[in-house]
């Protein structure tokens, strides 16, 4: 497949090598990267973490990893090989000084000195800056090095500035890869792709037409194992201020110079910096937050968020906020931005609501133009035309659907959007992953919401799991005349 080149050979070193993340995302995407040909067969992958395993332990893990979260079909014996032959270990508390070092450095000596270098950080995100610290001491920051930080970079903007800091002491802000999923994702990156290759999508893609656009990203799973990280984080953190407003910003930016990696990161800068500022007063009217209850998803019975965890908590799983971006060419269109677990369905989409034709000829108003743009499951683009009904002799209208999927050649499955991102680090392209100031931004407008919904501002609603949400949710668009949109309408 001439699409999927093989890049050059590499060095990854993933930090946090046998946790969740890894195994369940990590080493799959590798994987599947080698399988369609693209990881030379010099390429190293080397797992750091403080378990003492031997390699062979290691590879033992990594094989049930493969045959946990991989579908049988994509699994061959040989392949499943040549990848585990890629595969080291070493045991390392990478957040202190140790001759635990030695074997990492050793395992990277046997490289040329310039071969591209890439340090996944999959652990808990107070450890970057130690284990930055450490790669310096250790002399394995080269000139073609990179860092692929996960989320969440901090949880606030004061605790962000510290890790952005710890990292920028080792690494200049070109060789920092700072990962959002969803900009892996293909239908995400496909809102470029509409929006400017689309003149008649382009044209109208103002307040001048648009008179609402909803960002959704529900899903039908609670917090699973990682209750202990939700717990401290909560929907407006773990979902909204990265993944959603990095989605609200392709929708609404400005068309970029080029796909090169700055002029997209200005433009969605541009858009962050544009964000109505929250205030105390507005949190109150422009948010909603929740959490579930016990109740029914998928036809089964499942335990409510506070009866999961056990312990009294304030922590959101349901979120939802009313947005403004302050541009002219988004004058007074309301941006609904919301995220649940334990919602009634998994779904991810974008629709933007047309305002409605302004002609009396038909009688009632023309129904509204609506766009959904699937971002998962389901991918594609469906958009709500007004038609003629032929079922009547008279001139009557009703609304039918234009409904496109987008797929891969032969009908595969979208590669999961680690592959495509664990990759570009290597390319050293940066265009899908966060700039420093973009996470700054992004927290600077949602650390209001934070703080008023701390100082219980806004109470907390509750909403049945299998629902779509609570009713103050409802409301909130209600006030514009405005409904959710559900998959299933
Ligand atoms: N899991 C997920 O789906 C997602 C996770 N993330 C983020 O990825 C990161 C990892 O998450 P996850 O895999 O779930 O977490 P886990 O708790 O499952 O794994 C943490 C990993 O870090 C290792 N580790 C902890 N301390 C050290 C240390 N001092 N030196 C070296 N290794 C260490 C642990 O291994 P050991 O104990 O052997 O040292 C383990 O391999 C977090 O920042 C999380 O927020 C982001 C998006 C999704
Ligand atoms: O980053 C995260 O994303 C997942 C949802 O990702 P998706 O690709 O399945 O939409 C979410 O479950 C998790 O809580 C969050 O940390």
């Amino acid at each position: 497949m001439e699409h999927f080149q093989q890049v050059e050979p590499f060095d990854y070193v993933i930090f946090g090598a046998t946790g969740d993340l890894t195994m369940r995302k990590l080493l799959p995407a590798l994987y599947n990267r080698l399988r369609l040909g693209q990881i030379p067969d010099d390429a190293c992958i080397i797992g750091a973490a403080r378990t003492e395993l031997s390699r062979e332990a290691y590879v033992a893990r990594a094989r049930e990893a493969l045959e946990r979260f991989l579908p049988s079909d994509v699994l061959s014996p040989g392949l499943v090989d040549r990848f585990l032959a890629r595969l080291d270990y070493v045991t390392l508390d990478s957040s202190r000084e140790s001759t635990q070092w030695d074997s990492l450095t050793s395992l990277l000596a046997k490289a040329q000195p310039d071969r591209v270098r890439v340090f996944y950080f999959a652990t808990a995100p107070q450890l970057y800056g130690s284990i930055c610290e450490n790669l310096h001491r250790y002399g394995l920051i080269t000139p073609s090095s990179r860092v692929v930080l996960e989320k969440p970079i901090g949880t606030d903007m004061a605790t962000a500035t510290a890790i952005n800091d710890g990292v920028g002491q080792y690494f200049p802000e070109k060789q920092i890869y700072r990962i959002d999923h969803y900009l892996g994702k293909e239908t995400v990156q496909n809102v470029l792709a509409l929006r400017f290759a689309n003149p008649l999508i382009n044209a109208a893609w103002s307040a001048e037409h648009i008179e609402s656009v909803q960002i959704t990203a529900a899903e039908t799973v609670g917090v699973e194992g990682r209750a202990a990280y939700y717990d401290t984080s909560g929907a407006l953190r773990d979902m909204i201020q990265n993944h959603l407003l990095q989605v609200l910003c392709l929708v609404a930016m400005e068309a970029p110079d080029s796909l090169e990696a700055d002029a997209v990161r200005n433009a969605k800068l541009a858009v962050l910096n544009a964000l109505r500022p929250m205030t105390e007063a507005s949190v109150a009217t422009e948010t909603v937050r929740a959490q579930y209850t016990a109740g029914v998803v998928g036809g089964e019975n499942v335990p409510g968020y506070l009866e999961e965890l056990g312990t009294p908590s304030a922590t959101e799983t349901y979120a939802a906020v009313r947005a403004w971006v302050d541009t002219p060419r988004w004058k007074n269109v309301p941006f609904y931005i919301r995220t649940a677990k334990r919602s009634a369905r998994k779904v991810s989409e974008i629709v933007v609501t047309f305002r409605p034709a302004a002609t009396t000829m038909f009688g009632a108003t023309p129904a509204s133009n609506r766009l959904v743009l699937r971002i998962q499951p389901n991918e594609g683009v469906e958009l709500r035309l007004n038609v003629k009904n032929p079922a009547l002799d008279v001139f009557n209208l009703h609304t039918a659907d234009l409904d496109t999927s987008i797929r891969m050649e032969g009908g595969m499955p979208f590669p999961d959007s680690y592959e495509r991102l664990l990759l570009d680090a290597v390319r050293g392209d940066p265009v899908l992953f966060i700039r420093r100031d973009e996470v700054e931004a992004a927290w600077r407008w949602a650390e209001p919401i934070l703080d008023a919904w701390k100082h219980n501002k806004v109470s907390m609603q509750t909403y049945s799991a299998g629902s779509y949400g609570p009713d103050q949710a409802t409301r909130l668009l209600a006030e514009h005349n405005d409904t959710w949109h559900e998959a299933s309408e």
